[in-house]
């Protein structure tokens, strides 16, 4: 059992909220925009292609780690399959990489990479299609560059596949289960496999894909069932050419020892998979330190954001209970240690329901507000200010055993931020010019704070990008307890700010530009 980690922490939250908040309020782009719920569900074509997201993650999850090398250490799961040089390689056939990067480049972001994010792609296919859940750890680190080659092929023989399952850290017994657990999903099409699959003429099957089992979008322990019992249609164990029958040779490597345990129990090869699964995903390039297993925390803010509005300080964000449905929440409130000793409390509105792992666990979510609207916030005196908050839930304190959730009130946006202009070119570029306006607390020690823009580096790594704001020469009181630090800027791109502040950093979680409404005309 791991400690339980102190909220906030920006990349493990984060990595928490990728992982846990699948479906419902605040659910991950991956579950609520792939249609996930529908295991079937492929983004590029539909149904009816034969083909699903979650077997293109899944495959893709591998390919990448099985680069691996245990004993110099390189290769693992680092997203170097994104690179062209990888991808192309004939080991690598297939469209599946493409599609589940177009994905993830929706999802990842500056805590959680491309790595993690395809990590987090493949869990929840497994979990959301019928599969256990899977022990998941966050750190990977984007790759600069290909790693070298070493993906197996079907056409290679039994003594090439257990020595690169060896140097990927696997056992020849492991190598069968990982193969009869990552083929529980899809199978081989006729485009890329065309000496391995001939064409199905199949209205339902328009991609041409030969299903490794009977339930081709769920996982279960039909692969090994209908390999054992000989009724299997696999393409890779009874296909017409001999030569590419690559889990034929492998299922049967051991005498069928091991199929014919997963075969006789589903709970084996749940097991079995969601260990090896795990281990799949962890296995990372030397020197990457990987987090403790995520587990979810039970109280567990979001989205948290003040905003300056001249004389009343602004705070919206909300507040997940794993665990919780609103009948088991009862009354929630929300209590505040201010910056002068006193307790502020409200009671907050139910937000939404959120749930995970096929709708195994269930959150309630909470807005910070009586409302419980995720939009509403609550105004409150600035010269008050905040420094943590504290919930009640089913009459219960909640305060992570007495510190508190820590909020940071030195600095935020201020609404007195604005645009000079902004124009749009005959060719649909966007240009404009404003004014960023933050609130700093005065007397705080405050020795920087800057704009952050979230980019990508020319290898295609997640990077921030930092504009620092200037000290103003003159104070610029904004009201009694808060001073304004100002920056002309062009840049359209969003950002959110970031401060240095008694020498620890922070960052808001708003993304805001120049051109959202709340950037009105400067000098009206
Ligand atoms: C010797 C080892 C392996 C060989 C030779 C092999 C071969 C193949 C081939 C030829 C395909 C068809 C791809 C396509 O048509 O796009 C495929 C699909 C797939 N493989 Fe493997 N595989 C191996 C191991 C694994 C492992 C260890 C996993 C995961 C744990 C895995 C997961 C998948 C998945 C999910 C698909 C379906 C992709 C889809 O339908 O879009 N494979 N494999």
């Amino acid at each position: 059992s791991q400690p339980q980690r102190l909220w906030p922490s920006p990349q493990l939250d984060a990595l928490d909220a990728a992982r846990f908040d699948q479906s419902g309020f605040n659910g991950n782009f991956l579950m609520v925009f792939t249609g996930l719920d529908r295991c079937d569900n492929f983004l590029f074509g539909g149904g009816s292609t034969g083909r699903s997201n979650a077997a293109d993650w899944i495959r893709t999850a591998y390919h990448d780690m099985a680069t691996h090398n245990v004993t110099d250490g390189t290769g693992g799961l680092d997203a170097s399959i994104r690179f062209t040089a990888e991808k192309s390689r004939p080991e690598n056939a297939g469209d599946g990489f493409n599609n589940t990067f177009q994905v993830l480049s929706s999802v990842a972001n500056r805590y959680v990479g491309f790595a993690d994010s395809l990590a987090v792609a493949a869990v929840l296919a497994i979990e959301n299609c019928g599969g256990p859940e899977i022990a998941f750890r966050g750190g990977r680190i984007d790759a600069g560059e290909p790693n070298a080659p070493g993906v197996p092929q079907p056409q290679e023989d039994l003594e090439t596949h257990i020595a690169a399952f060896t140097r990927q850290g696997f056992t020849p017994t492991e190598m069968i289960g990982l193969v009869a657990c990552g083929h529980t999903f899809g199978g081989v099409q006729h485009t890329f496999f065309p000496d391995i699959v001939d064409e199905l003429n199949d209205p339902e099957d328009m991609e041409d894909v030969a299903h490794f089992d009977s339930t081709s979008v769920n996982f279960d322990n039909n692969v090994a069932k209908e390999y054992i019992s000989g009724s299997t249609q696999n393409p890779l164990v009874v296909g017409f050419n001999d030569t590419t029958n690559s889990d034929k040779r492998i299922f049967g490597s051991d005498g069928n020892v091991t199929m014919n345990s997963l075969a006789s129990s589903p709970s084996l090869y749940a097991s079995t998979c969601a260990d090896l699964f795990a281990r799949m995903l962890d296995t990372v390039p030397h020197g990457v330190q990987l987090t403790d297993v995520i587990t979810p925390l039970p109280v567990k803010p979001a989205n948290v954001e003040f905003t300056m509005a001249n004389d009343t300080m602004l705070l919206g964000g909300q507040v997940r209970f794993w665990n919780h449905t609103e009948e088991t929440a009862g009354t929630v409130q929300m209590l505040w240690d201010d910056q002068l000793g006193a307790i502020g409390n409200t009671t907050l509105g139910f937000a939404g329901a959120g749930s995970a792992t096929g709708g195994k666990y269930t959150s309630a979510w909470y807005g910070f507000d009586p409302t419980g609207s995720p939009f509403a916030s609550l105004s409150l005196d600035p010269a008050a200010g905040i420094q943590r908050l504290r919930f009640v839930i089913d009459g219960k304190l909640e305060d992570q055993g007495g510190v508190g959730f820590a909020v940071q009130d030195a600095y935020m946006f201020s609404e007195s931020s604005c645009l000079y202009n902004s124009s749009v070119s005959p060719e649909g570029d966007v240009t404009a010019s404003g004014r960023v306006d933050i609130a700093v607390r005065n007397g705080v020690n405050l020795t920087r704070v800057y704009l952050e823009t979230v980019t990508q580096d020319g290898e295609g790594r997640i990077v921030i990008v930092e504009i620092d704001i200037p000290r103003p020469e003159q104070r610029i009181a904004v009201n009694s307890a808060y001073s304004l630090w100002s920056l002309n800027t062009t840049s359209v791109d969003e950002f959110t700010i970031g401060a240095e502040i008694d020498g620890q950093t922070y960052s808001t979680t708003q993304l805001r530009s120049v051109l959202d409404s709340d950037f009105l005309p400067c000098g009206v």
